[in-house]
């Protein structure tokens, strides 16, 4: 049996149904605490990043080979009580970063150029020419902050554009051939150097805040943040004020501190320009959805054939 928590293509789940039997609710993660008590007999389970694969809900499931990730993200999932009870979580790898890269690239152009907020002054009948002037990419500095394939498939978009490129990622071997063409150097080279800086890092310890009133305030002014990587790596209140003051420019945000977005954890973003928020979809394309999909629905179904 397998159980299907949140959102995944229909033809997919198809797939997945003629060979084993499946259970897909695409809203069950909404309902986190009916989870466990629905454990018994699942052998394989698929999530999105909402569903919280934690020691609990493991410990009520006792056939549980495999944990299928619709996405790449394990921040929701409890590796370390997986590797113990002997599950295999498996991401899909690779599946989205075509359209998380083209998030990044949309959102460059987009906050440099500063001419998309314009419609309630024009329906007010202004003319704001000025004030929609903005910025080109060509030439300006992209700073990756993490240098995996996602990274370096944005990379590859933004040399297309003109753009040069900078990064840090201490995992990537300084003789690999991903560096060839990129300027390698640590967090505050990218800083210093950046006119656009994109997070590419999980959550992890080592990064929760890595973004802070201090790498704010080594910033170039005028430069912009995106962050399409995980909300916790920002701390959003210093983010704010770098915003209100002026210290940057501008900054689109996938992913937030807490999800979803409620209004009360909105609220702190009121009144901001230059400033796009979207819900966690900079890797979620109807393409990249069924690539994902595909993938996963596969390789579970590998994983649970070998058993
Ligand atoms: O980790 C990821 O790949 C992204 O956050 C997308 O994941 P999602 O499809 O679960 O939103």
């Amino acid at each position: 049996m397998i159980l299907i928590t949140e959102f995944m293509d229909e033809d997919a789940v198809a797939s997945l149904k003629s060979a084993v039997p499946a259970e897909y609710q695409p809203d069950l993660a909404d309902r986190q605490g009916e989870i466990p008590g629905m454990m018994a007999g699942v052998q394989a389970l698929i999530v999105r990043n909402r569903t919280q694969v934690t020691e609990d809900l493991l410990a009520a499931a006792a056939d549980l080979k495999v944990v299928g990730r619709l996405g790449v993200g394990l921040d929701n999932i409890d590796l370390a009580a997986c590797k113990a009870k002997g599950v295999e979580v498996i991401p899909a790898t690779g599946a989205n970063n075509l359209s998380v890269a083209e998030y990044v690239i949309t959102n460059a152009l987009v906050l440099l150029r500063g001419a998309y907020q314009a419609n309630a002054r024009m329906l007010a009948g202004e003319w704001p020419r000025m004030d929609c002037a903005g910025r080109e990419v060509h030439g300006k500095t992209l700073g990756l902050i993490g240098f995996g394939a996602i990274a370096q498939e944005t990379a590859k978009l933004a040399q297309s554009l003109g753009m040069q490129i900078c990064a840090t990622d201490p995992y990537v071997l300084a003789d690999s051939p991903a560096w060839t063409g990129v300027m390698r150097t640590d967090l505050s080279g990218v800083l210093r150097a950046a006119d656009v800086i994109s997070l590419h890092v999980p959550l992890v310890d080592a990064t929760r805040h890595m973004v802070n009133a201090q790498t704010l305030a080594a910033m170039k002014p005028g430069a912009v943040l995106i962050n399409a990587a995980r909300g916790g790596v920002v701390d959003e209140d210093a983010l704010v004020a770098a915003l209100r003051e002026g210290k940057i420019a501008g900054a689109a945000l996938d992913v937030f501190e807490t999800e979803p977005l409620t209004a009360e954890a909105a609220a702190k973003f009121e009144g901001l320009g230059n400033l796009i928020l979207t819900p966690h979809i900079a890797g979620v394309t109807e393409e990249s959805n069924v690539r994902v999909s595909t993938m996963i629905a596969e390789m579970v179904l590998e994983r649970l054939n070998k058993s």
